[in-house]
């Protein structure tokens, strides 16, 4: 059966799209963002929130993670697609990168508005998002890699490093001692 490499998961801005990206490359995988494949299929992330809710981006997010997480190579999900319980209960069984990224490298980044939960509430919001989802993020994490003062480049090195270093330890690719 074919599984992810790796699924990136973390607060909006963090770097999952960007990073996530640039691991698989490296790995000569393949490359699934779950927003771009919502936005693919059904048109604009801001357009779904403004013209049907959040509810129903969370049930297209589920449809889309649960087909990313059928495939293979690096996944990388949008932040709040954690909050599913069947994906909490997937990502269980898969390694799960983390990245984090404070408040003060994630203010430069959050500019333009593609975020509708961030759209009126800017930093501040999203630190309450951050808040709230901190433990289902750590609970679910492999491992975890900081972002705020780090560049793309040296980041998806060293991450695509420990995913190599693992394939094949026990099959699962998710290692027994973490
Ligand atoms: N390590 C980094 N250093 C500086 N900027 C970054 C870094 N990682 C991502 N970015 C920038 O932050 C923004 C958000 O990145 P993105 O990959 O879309 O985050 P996410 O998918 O986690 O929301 C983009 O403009 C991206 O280029
Ligand atoms: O945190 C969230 O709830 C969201 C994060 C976004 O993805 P990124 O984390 O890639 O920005 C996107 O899925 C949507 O705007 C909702
Ligand atoms: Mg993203």
């Amino acid at each position: 059966m074919t599984a992810p490499t790796a699924v990136l998961i973390g607060p909006p801005a963090a770097g999952k799209s960007r990073i996530g990206k640039r691991v698989a490359r490296i790995l000569g995988v393949p490359f699934t963002d779950t927003d771009s494949q919502i936005v693919a299929a059904h048109g604009k992330i801001a357009d779904i929130f403004a013209e049907h809710g959040e509810p129903h981006f969370r049930a297209l997010e589920r449809e889309a993670v649960r087909a990313a997480l059928a495939g293979p190579g690096v996944v990388s999900l949008g932040g709040g697609a954690v909050l599913d319980l069947d994906t909490q209960a997937d990502l269980r069984k898969l390694p799960v990168v983390l990245l984090t990224a404070s408040a003060d490298a994630v203010r430069k980044r959050i500019r333009g508005g593609k975020r509708p939960l961030l759209a009126s509430g800017g930093i501040d919001a999203w630190e309450r998002l951050v808040a709230e989802r901190t433990p289902i993020y750590e609970a679910l994490a492999t491992r975890v890699w900081d972002t705020s003062s780090r560049p793309v480049d040296q980041l998806a090195a060293e991450i695509a490093d420990w995913l190599a270093s693992r394939a094949g330890s026990d099959g699962s690719g998710r290692g027994a001692s973490e």
